[in-house]
């Protein structure tokens, strides 16, 4: 079963997320605070999309929201056509399941499972793969192939990822760089309409960092991927095709086709300075 189309837009105008009049308030009286004070912004299918801002500027929250896994306080979060606040729990919890990838600062890889069998898990629980034995591991070929053309998309992305050689190694036998890359062809497995990414390379060294982004960029461009990817790094953000700004809850800058340094110079202009990482120093 395929993921619908993300609209029934043309391609290179489609939207695969959106939220609209985005306003999320924790907290009431006194110590409420709004983390997102009224945000507009689309998501484009077939793009990089970086969100960047100072610490507390709700990115976090942004991405949460966008993505189903909180609820915005006003205003609606989209996926594709789909109205988010509209779902009960049940059918979130299918749409995020079938039309959402994920990735997060830690991996969240299962330790028992192999590398193939966590890269085909998601399609597993969606019964989209073969069965699987409750002791954890796979009835299937254990090689993160399928059948048909889910087998042929695996293995591309096993091809992407570049862990052919990895696929019966579980988690604790790969670096955190390699165990970022699993997490990543996971979060693609399943041909979501979006992957949001919550500082990807929070956890990683500057060179395995580079190999993660470089892997999202070329699901983004070669495979007609979406990325949404909170981050601090500049140099993330760089991978992107446009990052957007964040300030106090509110979206005050997009910028297309970004550099490192441009990021940089745009996050001086916050309040604050900031260092490389885009931290307040
Ligand atoms: N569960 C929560 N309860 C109360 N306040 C929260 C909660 N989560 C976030 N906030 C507040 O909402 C604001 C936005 O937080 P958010 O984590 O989205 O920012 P961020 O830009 O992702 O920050 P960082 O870069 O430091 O991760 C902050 O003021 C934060 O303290």
């Amino acid at each position: 079963m395929n993921a619908p189309p993300a609209t029934t837009a043309t391609k290179g105008t489609r939207t695969a997320a959106r939220v609209a009049g985005a306003v999320k308030v924790y907290g009431a009286g006194d110590t409420a605070v709004r983390a997102l004070d009224g945000i507009d912004v689309t998501f484009p299918a077939g793009r990089f999309t970086a969100i960047m801002g100072p610490s507390g500027s709700g990115k976090s929250t942004l991405m949460h929201c966008a993505a189903g896994l909180d609820t915005l306080t006003s205003g609606a979060a989209f996926i594709g056509d789909t109205e988010l606040g509209t779902l009960d729990d049940r059918r979130l919890t299918l749409l995020r399941r079938d039309r959402i990838g994920f990735v997060f600062q830690a991996f969240n890889l299962v330790p028992t499972l192999t590398v193939a069998e966590n890269i085909t898990l998601p399609m597993d629980l969606a019964g989209r793969g073969r069965g699987r034995r409750g002791d954890g591991r796979g009835e299937g070929r254990g090689d993160g192939r399928r059948d048909g053309s889910s087998g042929e998309w695996i293995d591309a992305l096993v091809e992407v990822v570049g862990l052919r050689d990895r696929l019966h190694h579980r988690p604790a036998e790969l670096s955190g760089g390699q165990q970022q890359r699993v997490a990543v062809a996971r979060a693609f497995a399943g041909r979501p309409d979006v992957v949001f990414a919550d500082e990807p390379t929070g956890n990683l060294d500057s060179r395995s960092g580079e190999e993660v982004l470089n892997l999202l960029g070329r699901a983004v461009r070669r495979m007609d991927r979406t990325v949404v990817m909170v981050t601090h790094d500049p140099v993330a953000a760089a991978h992107a095709d446009e990052v957007v700004f964040l300030a106090d809850g509110r979206l005050v800058d997009r910028m297309e086709s970004p550099t490192a340094d441009r990021v940089l110079d745009r996050l001086k202009a916050f309040d604050g300075t900031f260092d490389s990482k885009g931290a307040p120093s």
